[in-house]
Formats: C-alpha cells, sequence, structure tokens
C-alpha cells in the first residue's frame, strides 16, 4: 500500500521547516508512528491525508497524488483522525458518524446504515442515540475512529488516538485495531510504546522532521540495551535511537 513520500517539504509559516526533502514510505499492515512532541508527526499524517499540501515535492498513494485533480479518489482511500477532533455539539455520535461517511462521498442512506456498523466496531452501538458532548473524553475519541472507519477507507491515519483514555478505554481500541481486516493498513502516532510488539508490524520514528527509523518492530526492538528487562525493551530503543540521532544532529 505505502504512501510514499518524495522531497517533501512543508511550514506553516513562510520560512518555517517542518519538514524538509522527506523521501520516505508509510509501510503497510500496523505502524506504530513514535516521536517527541514537535517532531512532525501531526504534519506528516497531515499531509498523508492530504489535509496538508507538500510545498515542495508530492505525497502519492497507488498512484494518486495528494493534491490537484486526483484529492477527491486520494480521500476516499485514506482516512485521518486527527489530534483535535471537530465535534458538531446537538449532533448525536450517530449523526456525527453519519455526516463523516457524506462529507466522503457516501449516499445518506448508506453513510447512515454504516455509522451504527462503525459505531459497533468501536463498542459504541449502544451509546449511537447519545449527544456527541455527552459522551467521555475517550468515547469521543472512539467516535473519532468510527468517522475514520464509516467509508471503509484502506489507509487509516489516527493521530494520538488512545490519549486520555483509561486502561478498558485503550484495550478495547486495542482490540478494534486487532479485529480490522488485514486489508485495512493502520499508522498510528503515540507517546505510549505498552504492547508495541503484540499490536503493530512496524515502527517508525521521526525525530525533528527526519526519520530516523523505519522498519519491523523486532528491527526497533534489536536497538534497545542489551540488559533492558522485556517489558522496558520498547522504552529503551526508543531512548537510545533518538538520543544518539539528536547527537547526530546537534
Ligand atoms: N498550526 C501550526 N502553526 C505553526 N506551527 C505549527 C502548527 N502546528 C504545528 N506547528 C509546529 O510544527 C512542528 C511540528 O508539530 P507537530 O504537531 O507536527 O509535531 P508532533 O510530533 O505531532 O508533536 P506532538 O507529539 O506534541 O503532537 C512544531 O514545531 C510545531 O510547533
Amino acid at each position: 500500500m505505502p504512501i510514499r513520500f518524495s522531497s517533501c517539504s512543508f511550514g506553516y509559516r513562510r520560512r518555517q521547516r517542518v519538514i524538509e526533502n522527506l523521501d520516505c514510505e508509510l509501510p503497510p499492515g500496523r505502524t506504530v508512528f513514535l516521536g517527541p512532541n514537535g517532531a512532525g508527526k501531526s504534519t506528516v499524517l497531515g499531509l498523508a491525508s492530504s489535509a496538508l499540501s507538500p510545498r515542495t515535492g508530492q505525497v502519492v498513494y497507488e498512484g494518486l497524488s495528494s493534491t490537484g485533480r486526483d484529492v477527491g479518489a486520494y480521500r476516499r482511500r485514506i482516512a485521518w483522525m486527527p489530534q483535535q477532533l471537530a465535534r458538531v455539539p446537538g449532533l448525536t455520535a450517530r449523526d456525527q458518524v453519519a455526516y463523516a461517511g457524506w462529507l466522503k462521498g457516501m449516499s445518506k442512506s448508506d453513510a447512515w446504515h454504516q455509522s451504527l456498523r462503525a459505531l459497533r466496531q468501536v463498542e459504541l452501538g449502544d451509546r449511537a442515540e447519545d449527544k456527541i458532548d455527552q459522551l467521555s473524553g475517550g468515547q469521543q475519541r472512539r467516535v473519532g475512529v468510527a468517522q475514520a472507519l464509516v467509508h471503509g477507507a484502506e489507509v487509516l491515519l489516527l493521530d494520538e488516538p488512545t490519549a486520555g483514555m483509561d486502561p478498558r478505554q485503550r484495550q478495547v481500541f486495542l482490540d478494534v485495531l486487532g479485529n480490522l481486516s488485514s486489508f485495512v493498513h493502520v499508522v498510528l502516532a503515540t507517546h505510549d510504546t505498552a504492547d508495541l510488539d503484540t499490536v503493530y508490524d512496524n515502527v517508525l520514528v521521526l525525530l525533528d522532521g527526519k526519520l530516523v527509523f523505519s522498519g519491523s518492530v523486532e528491527g526497533f526492538l534489536a536497538h534497545a540495551e542489551a540488559g533492558a528487562v522485556p517489558g522496558r525493551r520498547a522504552d529503551s530503543a526508543y531512548h537510545l535511537l533518538t538520543e544518539r540521532s539528536h547527537a547526530c544532529v546537534s
């Protein structure tokens, strides 16, 4: 599936360069996207979703460019859940999910029908008729995942979906990920390295807008300190990779 970045640069303001000449692929399967605050993860996901347009270079998914005349077809195949969910107060959870489907080009009746399926997928079928602002923060994030799932996209880009979830909600969410069809590819930005080896296939690590690691979970964990206990290997690998790369950059 890969979403391919070719010589991509992007900044939010003139002269700002958050991403510079990025050449990389977001791989197929389940990918966890790590990096410190401000590394540029949300920016990369925004570019991959086509919500942001690169200043130079291009982002391509299966021959479709994220900008220009391909953008509609590109967006139908890729779903994005940003960190800040756009909630419409007064709408029910189901209205909100159906609306997201309609925005992606589904007919009203199809979006309405599929919205309940998507809410059931995130275990919120019984809350479908509740107003969105009556749900907890973690439940609202699961509604956001349902919005990403409603139109049957091939790629889900999820930006810190488990932020603010309690351990039970987080487990529900991880089960949802585990139950997705193998035809759905996921790239998930997070600071959470727990259960990395049981949930994901691939790891990306971004630092100052540059990828300092892209590979399998096993390849990533091989960077851990020799003595790291099993539950700490992911943390150890992350810290060693980012510290080493910082030393190279500075
Ligand atoms: N709307 C914006 N306007 C100006 N600068 C921005 C904007 N959004 C992000 N930035 C800057 O771009 C850089 C990358 O931010 P980004 O949100 O992509 O990082 P991140 O890795 O997702 O961080 P976090 O883990 O904190 O969510 C940061 O320096 C940030 O200050």
